[in-house]
């Protein structure tokens, strides 16, 4: 069996997707999803110049031995870059090989270990009664696990505040907005807004937080100490987590669960916070992190530390990964949860899937494959539209972190 072609599709249905298709002598295709929010362009040279060139006459069956000939080929090792490109081409071969099966994903890798996957939607408001009004409105929606983010008052755009209800996209201009940061008063507000959520919604569903990099260790440790009366399902990214020894500070202070690793490329990035067990829920996902063949490797070496799984989720990442992510949930032992954005109708006509929400649950379906395909014809009406992530300053003027 050989690869006959692979090729890059970028399409902009709201907002901008990579797509790898490799096509098979057989006749059999698989889909991956290359897309790094605000830098996609990279990943499509990387893909086109330096990677279709040496799959095409590969043993598409072989993805182990061509994800080693990918990341320890090209000698420079990891970066998003680099492992978008390697995870697009690996989800594809998951997917060529399921569908030769004749099964879903989550057959392939073990099995079925749970019905389905709990996941958590975005609940925004631009101060504490709105954040309170849009967590109801997911409870009312079924959903057993809510992030709330609120506006801070005397902060521009605070993390996490955007403008539409169930759906919203971070990533908006053409050029990066500019939003402002307070650590000072994000500190007092946000406690706040837990408060009022617990004496309104009682106790019974899980309620999450992102601080999104923004505190230092020190700083994240009085915020997870605050937030204790409130029991979190988790607090993420509470600190930036290039120095992972800075965790042990957050650590000693507080009991709240801490999760982190949305932008982790490799089992590398991760090493130290799990050996060390300074994190509860390890957030790397399929395309962040070298696809299936990898992201196993991480789950495998959290689980011998009772750390969770909480794949990344946001819209930036293409059903081709969402579909693949609830394969992986549907079977992986240490299963915590999945973020869940949703997508525009447009995002989901070009992408046709079958997994489907229910009662704050999502299941994948049993179609062979990952279940997500692309319909081209479709995706060639909306082309490319450059959009970047916000950034933040603090008041004085000094670049943060956003
Ligand atoms: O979904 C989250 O938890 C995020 O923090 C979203 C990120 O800001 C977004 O995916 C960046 O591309
Ligand atoms: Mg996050």
């Amino acid at each position: 069996m050989k690869i006959t072609s692979a090729r890059v599709i970028v399409t902009c249905p709201g907002r901008n997707f990579v797509t790898l298709k490799i096509e098979t002598d057989q006749g059999v295709y698989g889909i991956g999803d290359a897309t790094l929010n605000g830098r996609e362009k990279a990943v499509v040279s990387y893909l086109e110049d330096h990677v279709v060139p040496c799959l095409i006459g590969m043993d598409p069956r072989n993805s182990e031995d061509i994800w080693q000939y990918l990341y320890r080929g090209a000698y420079w090792r990891r970066g998003p870059v680099t492992m978008r490109a390697i995870a697009a081409v690996d989800v594809a071969l998951w997917d060529i090989k399921a569908k030769m099966a004749g099964m879903p994903l989550y057959q392939l890798l073990g099995g079925r270990s749970r019905d389905g996957v709990m996941v958590y939607g975005h609940a925004n408001g631009g101060d504490i009664a709105e954040t309170v009004d849009a967590v109801g409105a997911y409870i009312d929606m079924g959903y057993k696990a809510i992030r709330a983010q609120t506006g801070v008052p005397g902060v521009k755009d605070a993390y996490g505040v955007g403008r539409g209800k169930l759906y919203y996209e971070p990533a908006d201009a053409a050029l990066p907005s500019l939003t402002g940061w307070d650590t000072r008063k994000a500190l007092n507000y946000v406690p706040k807004l837990f408060e009022k959520l617990r004496e309104t919604y009682g106790f019974d569903h899980h309620l999450l937080h992102d601080g999104h990099h923004r505190y230092s260790p020190t700083e994240a440790a009085q915020l997870g100490k605050a937030l204790e009366p409130y029991s979190l399902f988790w607090l993420e990214d509470v600190t930036p987590a290039e120095n992972q020894e800075a965790f042990k500070l957050i650590r000693q202070h507080t009991t709240t669960p801490l999760a982190v690793g949305e932008i982790f490329n490799t089992i590398w990035d991760a090493k130290d916070l799990i050996q060390n067990q300074l994190i509860d829920y390890i957030r790397a996902t399929i395309v962040g992190a070298g696809g299936l063949t990898h992201l196993r490797r991480i789950a495998d070496l959290a689980s011998l530390y009772q750390i969770r799984t909480g794949c990344h989720g946001a819209t930036d990442l293409s059903p081709v990964t969402m579909g693949t992510a609830l394969h992986f949930d549907t079977w992986v032992p240490n299963f915590g949860i999945q973020e869940y954005m949703r997508h525009t109708a447009e995002t989901d006509a070009v992408f046709p899937h079958d997994y489907r929400f229910d009662r704050g649950m999502l299941y994948c379906g049993e179609a062979p494959g990952h279940g997500v395909d692309i319909d081209e014809q479709l995706a060639a009406k909306y082309p490319y539209k450059p959009a970047y992530l916000p950034v933040a300053r603090l008041e004085d003027g000094t670049m943060w972190n956003w």
